[in-house]
């Protein structure tokens, strides 16, 4: 048949009917705002990351979990002014349900724990490694999504746990490389707050708040911090206080201020007691004016930071003991880690830590004509039967071309299914690190 005039350049043979123009739909081949896609090599870095997690999990005797990224709102609808509210990635289903992307994975675990109630035997050790989202204007052009490692201790009260966490952070950064000469914990207790917030006689319900404005300290000016915690009704007396147990720089001098009335110093101390017996004393450090910015922690307040200072904190958790109960779960003690997968990548290529990850195969088989297609694919299945990667060359292609893919996917060995060779049951093997050729049986193939 002659050109059918489609336009599709290819007279003679039966073109097939071109696509109409408005069948064509161009789209962008890139990921939405503030999203990215992972193309192998950034995948292999993700997959070497997340299995370092898994390990040191896995170390500590902590169980993996996993909950849907989606999640009823009503999960993280907080009203103490976090920014994780402010940017909660939330919207209306079909069925008219109000649902969020999660922002964090805390409160899944929550719900899943209060779920299983009573057939939960404790304590509840279990970590999680699961993708969460936020809603920010990209006029700041900052990601709206990461993977988050979590760990979460649920129904122990005693520092111990929080000592358990950090301790498995630490041994998390000396398997990928950090020292404690490159990172460090800046280690507090909101109890001290609180302390002094009693003192003052503030309601107890005003203490996430306090807690979420006290947060933005290194953020906003001063007065700013000082209206704020005016407009949600602490008193000049209480913010001067608050400041003031801010800037306190040593355990000695926090029990010289507030005594050891509270139990804030005695955990504090045993904390760095403990830190000791662990070996990571070098890691860890009293910082008062940490205070992490999520609403529900209510003790023990813990960041890991480069000491360079040239990068967003790491990792941060603490103590929850009221979270469960205020979803309606039992007064359950807990507390947990957040850490995510971008600040850490930013710290080893600071440190030229980064991991040599690339493909590799055991094997490349090539049938050397066409019809020996069908030998190939049986070479292939007997040595992926062994546990042999294989990467099996799918069309008749020359020599050059065979070779060359095969030292881009770094395979060791390359197996040739030639018509002589096969006829005897052999196949030809070249280790391509040495060059070394022979010809193998079938069935000596390993
Ligand atoms: N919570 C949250 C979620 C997503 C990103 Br990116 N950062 C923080």
């Amino acid at each position: 048949p002659s050109d059918n005039g489609g336009g599709g350049g290819r007279s003679g043979a039966l073109a097939p009917e071109p696509v109409a123009a408005e069948e064509v739909q161009k789209i962008d081949v890139n990921p939405p705002k503030g999203t990215r896609d992972f193309p192998p090599e950034e995948m292999r870095l993700r997959n070497w990351l997340f299995r370092n997690f898994r390990e040191v999990s896995g170390l500590f005797g902590f169980e993996e979990v996993d909950f849907p990224v989606l999640e009823s709102e009503a999960l993280f609808v907080r009203k103490a002014g976090e920014e994780i509210r402010d940017q909660l990635y939330c919207f209306e289903d079909r069925g008219n349900r109000r649902v969020a992307l999660r922002p964090e994975l805390t409160p899944s675990l929550a719900r899943l724990v209060i779920q299983k109630g009573k057939s939960l035997s404790l304590p509840v050790k279990w970590f999680a490694v699961g993708q969460c989202w936020r809603y920010e204007r990209m006029t700041r052009g900052r990601r709206r999504e990461h993977y988050q490692w979590n760990m979460d201790i649920i129904g122990v009260p005693e520092v111990t746990a929080e000592a358990e966490l950090i301790s498995s952070i630490v041994t998390f950064f000396k398997r990928i490389g950090i020292t404690a000469s490159d990172v460090g914990f800046k280690v507090s207790s909101r109890k001290v707050l609180q302390e002094v917030l009693s003192r003052n006689s503030i309601r107890e319900e005003l203490f996430g708040k306090v807690c979420i404005i006290i947060d933005k300290i290194e953020k906003i000016p001063l007065d700013d911090i000082k209206k704020e915690l005016k407009s949600v009704g602490v008193s000049t007396e209480a913010v001067e206080q608050l400041l003031q147990v801010l800037s306190i720089k040593s355990l000695t001098e926090l029990e010289e201020i507030v005594g050891d009335a509270g139990e804030s110093v005695a955990e504090l101390k045993q904390l760095f007691s403990l830190a000791d017996k662990f070996g990571y004393s070098e890691w860890i450090q009293f910082d008062a004016s940490i205070v992490r910015g999520l609403a529900y922690y209510t003790g023990i307040v813990f960041e890991g930071f480069d000491r360079e200072g040239k990068l967003r904190a790491i990792c941060g958790g603490g103590r929850y003991d009221r979270l469960l109960s205020t979803f309606g779960g039992d007064d359950i003690p807990a507390c947990g880690f957040g850490f995510g997968d971008a600040v850490v990548v930013e710290l080893l290529k600071e440190k030229g830590l980064l991991p040599e990850l690339s493909l590799q195969v055991d094997n490349i088989v090539c049938a050397l004509d066409h019809d020996l297609q069908g030998a190939a694919a049986t070479v292939a299945s007997i040595l992926r039967d062994k546990g042999q990667s294989v990467d099996l060359v799918l069309e008749n292609k020359p020599l050059k071309w065979v070779f060359k893919r095969a030292a881009r996917i770094n395979a060791d060995r390359l197996i040739l299914v030639g018509s002589s060779e096969w006829q005897r049951g052999m196949v030809g093997v070249k280790i391509l690190s040495t060059g070394e050729q022979r010809e193998i049986k079938l069935d000596e193939l390993e």
